[in-house]
């Protein structure tokens, strides 16, 4: 299928490009940045050379849609909102990795981004590109808002206890730290060597955007949920999220057994592997597309200490972005998406 990437020159849209070419459907018909067009993208990214010659294009709805039958958005938040009826007018499917469609209410999206929302009846049509918990959806959405790196990793833990109901929902609390990529590719003085490199700084706190993502999510698999505590971290890595989270067991029965729920739970999940009494690393995703998740109860606290990393450009980004193209056109999920992770 041809494939058009806007943002391409973005970390987002770089890791789709290698991705993509690999891909045996998917393929990339043309490479669109919002203001280096006309520049050959391996000028830009010489690890690209040998691979890759293709100029920068600009960003004409027109030309792509003769081109292409499905477009990945790599953009900042504001741009999708613009660029996606625009497409979807002349039929063509739309994954966005930006967060402009992933709140069914406009008045929330406003309050976390801080900018006007997309149409409600757009926010409505769009599928929360979840994949292990929106297969159904995902197959049949021609809008696809992919989930955020974060929320991803999030979510993925927080599932079995919530739909279980084996927490008490008031309790939890998530503690998240993300590597430097996760912060796109212009440097700002949080991502700045001598303020990152050898450092650890918490950010956005009680204000992160990926909030109302989670908690809708969560309230649509658990109508008791509650507002979470959730803290994000820049650590000074390149690539990988890890979260760990906390909640106090309400079922002290189903908390003891909790590997057995998470081994349950994805089962058929080819992306999700559950560890059994250790605790991952984001080193141990790195480059993959895979979430690993650990976890274990404290007989002492009776609380639930859960442990879930991801590589953010990967299963938090592009690799999520092309797992649900790949599940949309009806191919295997893994298709194009396995990669033993990079390690050491
Ligand atoms: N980095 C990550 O780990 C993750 C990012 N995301 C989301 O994915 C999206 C892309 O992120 P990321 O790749 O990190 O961002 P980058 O800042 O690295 O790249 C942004 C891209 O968008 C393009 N762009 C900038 N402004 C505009 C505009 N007004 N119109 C059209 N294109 C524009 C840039 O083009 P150029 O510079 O060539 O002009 C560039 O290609 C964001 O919404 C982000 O929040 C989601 C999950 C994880
Ligand atoms: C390290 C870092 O800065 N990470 C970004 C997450 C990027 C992302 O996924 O944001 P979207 O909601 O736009 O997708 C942040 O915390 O805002």
């Amino acid at each position: 299928m041809k494939t058009a990437i806007i943002g391409a020159t973005g970390y987002g849209g770089i890791e789709l490009l290698r991705l993509l070419m690999h891909h045996p459907v998917l393929k990339v018909s043309s490479i669109h940045s919002f203001s280096q067009t006309g520049e050959a993208i391996c000028a830009q990214y010489p690890h690209l050379q040998s691979f890759m010659h293709a100029s920068l294009q600009e960003i004409n709805i027109d030309a792509i849609s003769e081109t292409s039958e499905l477009v990945f958005l790599a953009t900042p938040p504001g741009v999708s909102r613009e660029l996606t009826p625009q497409l979807r007018r002349r039929g063509l499917k739309v994954v966005d990795l930006s967060g402009d469609f992933r709140m069914k209410e406009p008045e929330v999206y406003e309050k976390w981004y801080k900018r006007p929302a997309p149409a409600a009846d757009q926010l409505q049509q769009a599928v929360y590109g979840l994949t292990e918990w929106k297969r159904e959806e995902v197959g049949r959405a021609d809008l696809i808002a992919n989930p955020g790196c974060y929320a991803t990793a999030t979510l993925l833990a927080a599932a079995p206890l919530m739909r279980e109901g084996i927490i008490d929902e008031r309790t939890l609390i998530v503690d998240a730290k993300s590597g430097v990529s996760g912060a796109g590719k212009s440097p700002n003085a949080m991502t700045h060597f001598p303020e990152i490199h050898d450092n650890l700084k918490i950010y956005k706190v009680h204000e992160h955007q990926h909030v109302p993502e989670i908690e809708q999510m969560l309230l649509e698999w658990n109508t008791a949920a509650k507002p979470i505590t959730f803290s994000t971290h820049l650590i000074p890595i390149t690539r990988g999220i890890m979260v760990t989270m906390y909640a106090q067991a309400k079922d002290e029965a189903a908390a003891r057994k909790i590997t057995e729920l998470y081994k349950q739970s994805y089962d058929d999940a080819a992306f999700v592997r559950v560890r059994e009494g250790t605790y991952p690393s984001p080193k141990e995703v790195c480059g993959s597309n895979f979430c690993d998740i650990g976890a274990g109860y404290d007989e002492r606290t009776g609380r639930l200490t859960v442990v879930s990393v991801i590589d953010n450009l990967m299963k938090g980004a592009a690799g999520q972005a092309v797992q649900n193209a790949n599940v949309r056109l009806g191919l295997d999920e893994q298709t194009g998406l396995q990669f033993v992770p990079l390690y050491p």
